[in-house]
């Protein structure tokens, strides 16, 4: 990033360490970003915690990892350091006693752990200068060479015996710096063993993230339990919306706010949107990747299962196999790699996606289809296209995924599809509003209907019933992906038109669900418009009762994978016979004032439930409290659980007695 106004490295006013600087060397860095010159020295300096919003790609990574590494090197260095006589390689340093550590840092994915650890081992891989070792010289003294901090990676694996792994690591290989995900480390700090009282710095990387989002706030906020509370504090993100209660909510005694933010994104960023028919999107996202010219682009989808679902589609119409990569071919014979990323795949399988994505030189273009599992921190510097295929549910998650081009100073561009049936162009005006950002309209004059047609989607969709599974999945993740919009007045769920929904699919028959069922009943109550050639198409589907295809028997339906098929028909068999067997069976009349009644208390007993609940939790959260201020390590969290569960296997007991007591009348 040349940027002139920035510092340069030696105009710190402090002397970096010399492996840093020779790290800093080696990535060819000239100057200090500007969130780097802020942010640097005010952490190194131990005296204040900070919390700092700067856009995407703008190098924060780098603006808390020098300052914990700093930190850590001379709080565990045998020997004072001084600016004047710093040691050419890295001290000799103490081990963390006690199995202590120095640094926590929490970012909210695997994937974005496994990064900043590589980075933090980068750095550290320069400790000691290697070049400087003269073997055959006797005449120059040798260089002593220390071993550098340590660091423990610590995520969730596929494995279940991956924590006792991690906690023999942390025995005896002694880390410093410890990286993970708020659930993998909060059961880690929770092991007896681990002795917190050392911790010096805790970094939240994406803080607005993890401190907001309540599938992480909890286990955070008990980690900020354990954690000392002298300590420094670092929040890092691009979109932090509410510095204040992010503070209150990590209590931060000395905070200090950074901000460089003005544009709310990167310069080089361009934004764009196009206007598609929604079942014509694909079409459009395949000429797109054609025709643009880019070197590495990110597609981004709402859920795993329509990842899943086009990645299959895309390498079905027209694909090659080199050196087992699919490839799509386009039908001018040119050839792409398309990967796939999203949590339905396992970590080894997401890492080596990423890293075959990330790797890719070959082709001259390459393409990512993935989720927002991906849509933070995530740095592949060549990645010059973002492409918005589903709207992404936040505003900020839209800075984030476009923030994964045009990162460390290269331009970039993100382009936004918008379903022009629905009422999606409102979105605009409210990037415009929140974040003062404008689009720019592009117009594809791309012949977009040479890519595949509906016809040989369904004949595809038809030879093989997990396609069909695959296709009904994607349809209900995506509606269900668009009634969690934020922004609801925009993404209505009664704007969609889901005659063009199921078409894009490749769905056979309409998907069951109550979104559909009411499109069925009356469509013309929906907020959409519809021509009359597809009023003409959707009456005819009614008529069909919902199928896009002559109607079959679902049970002639078979899956192309042997082992699938032979339980899928077990199943079919079984439920034949238990269908028999209920028929035989005469059926029991209960009164309708008995159902009413049994209704109302079961209302009254899950009202009865929550509120026990709710006092436990509070009684809990006061002795986790209670517990943190006079220094215990609370695990508030599990001992609301265990209550909780005794509660409602008692209330079970108590169900069933009653049940038997009735019954033996
Ligand atoms: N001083 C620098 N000069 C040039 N490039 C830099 C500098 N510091 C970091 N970079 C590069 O900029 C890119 C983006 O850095 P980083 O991942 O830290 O961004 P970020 O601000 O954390 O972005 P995000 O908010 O998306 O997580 C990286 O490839 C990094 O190597």
């Amino acid at each position: 990033m040349s940027n002139k106004e920035s510092l340069s490295w030696n105009n710190l006013d402090y002397t970096l360490l010399p492996f840093i600087k020779r790290a800093i060397e080696a990535y060819d860095f000239e100057h200090l970003t500007p969130v780097q010159a802020m942010t640097i020295p005010m952490l190194s300096s131990n005296r204040k915690d900070v919390i700092v919003e700067s856009y995407t790609g703008s190098g924060k990574t780098l603006s808390y990892v020098i300052p914990i590494l700093e930190r850590c090197v001379r709080d565990y260095s045998y020997e004072t350091l001084k600016d004047t006589d710093l040691p050419h390689n890295g001290p000799r340093l103490k081990k963390p006693v006690n199995n202590s550590f120095h640094t926590m840092i929490i970012v909210p994915t695997r994937d974005l752990a496994v990064q900043v650890e590589k980075v933090v081992d980068f750095i550290l891989s320069f400790y000691n200068d290697k070049s400087t070792v003269v073997p055959d010289d006797d005449e120059k003294e040798e260089e002593t060479f220390y071993n550098a901090p340590k660091t423990l990676l610590l995520v969730g694996g596929d494995k279940k015996q991956n924590m006792n792994e991690d906690l023999h690591k942390y025995k005896t290989s002694k880390p410093h710096i410890l990286i993970g995900t708020p659930g993998r480390v909060l059961e880690f700090l929770k092991k007896p063993i681990v002795n917190t009282k050392e911790c010096a710095y805790l970094i939240l990387d994406e803080c607005d993230r993890l401190l907001l989002d309540p599938s992480f706030d909890k286990d955070i906020q008990q980690i900020l339990f354990i954690l000392p509370k002298q300590k420094r504090t670092g929040l890092f993100s691009a979109t932090i919306k509410d510095p204040k209660f992010l503070v209150t909510k990590t209590a931060m005694r000395n905070p200090f706010k950074i901000t460089v933010n003005a544009l709310n994104k990167p310069k080089e960023l361009t934004l764009k949107y196009v206007l598609t028919k929604t079942n014509n999107k694909l079409n459009q996202l395949l000429a797109i990747l054609q025709k643009s010219e880019y070197k590495k682009c990110i597609v981004y989808m709402s859920s795993a299962n329509e990842v899943t679902y086009f990645h299959k589609v895309i390498n079905q119409f027209v694909r090659s196999i080199k050196d087992n990569q699919l490839f799509y071919k386009f039908p001018s014979g040119k050839e792409l790699p398309i990967y796939s990323m999203s949590g339905k795949l396992t970590n080894q399988q997401r890492e080596k996606s990423l890293e075959l994505f990330k790797n890719d030189t070959i082709s001259g273009k390459s393409v990512l289809l993935t989720t927002d599992l991906t849509s933070r921190g995530i740095d592949i510097t060549d990645v010059d296209l973002v492409v918005h295929f589903d709207a992404p549910t936040t505003p900020e998650i839209f800075l984030h995924r476009s923030g994964r081009s045009a990162r460390g100073g290269k331009a970039g561009n993100a382009l936004l599809f918008l379903q022009e049936d629905t009422k999606e162009l409102g979105y605009l005006d409210f990037l415009k509003i929140r974040y003062g950002i404008d689009l720019e309209e592009i117009y594809c004059n791309f012949d977009i209907d040479g890519y595949y047609d509906i016809k040989q989607l369904y004949k595809w969709v038809l030879k093989d019933r997990l396609r069909f599974d695959e296709s009904v999945s994607g349809f209900v993740s995506f509606i269900n992906g668009y009634r969690a919009h934020s922004l609801q007045s925009i993404f209505k769920a009664n704007s969609i038109n889901y005659l063009k929904l199921a078409e894009l699919f490749g769905c056979i028959r309409f998907p069951k669900s109550p979104e559909v069922d009411a499109f069925l009943k009356d469509y013309q109550k929906l907020d959409c418009y519809f021509d009359d050639e597809q009023r003409e198409h959707i009456t005819a589907i009614k008529e069909k009762n919902g199928w896009f295809v002559e109607k079959f028997n679902m049970d002639d339906y078979p899956y192309s994978d042997k082992t699938r098929e032979e339980k899928r028909l077990k199943e079919l068999e079984e439920n034949k016979k238990n269908k028999q067997s209920k028929s035989k069976k005469p059926a029991e009349t209960v009164a309708w004032s008995n159902k009413v009644e049994s209704k109302e208390k079961r209302q009254e007993r899950k009202k009865k439930l929550v509120e026990k609940r709710e006092i436990i939790v509070q009684e809990m959260k006061r002795k986790a409290i209670e517990d943190a201020e006079n220094g215990v390590k609370s695990d508030y969290k599990d001992d609301i659980e265990e209550d909780w569960k005794a509660m409602v296997r008692s209330s079970k007991k108590q169900k069933k007695s009653d049940n038997d007591f009735f019954g033996d009348m």
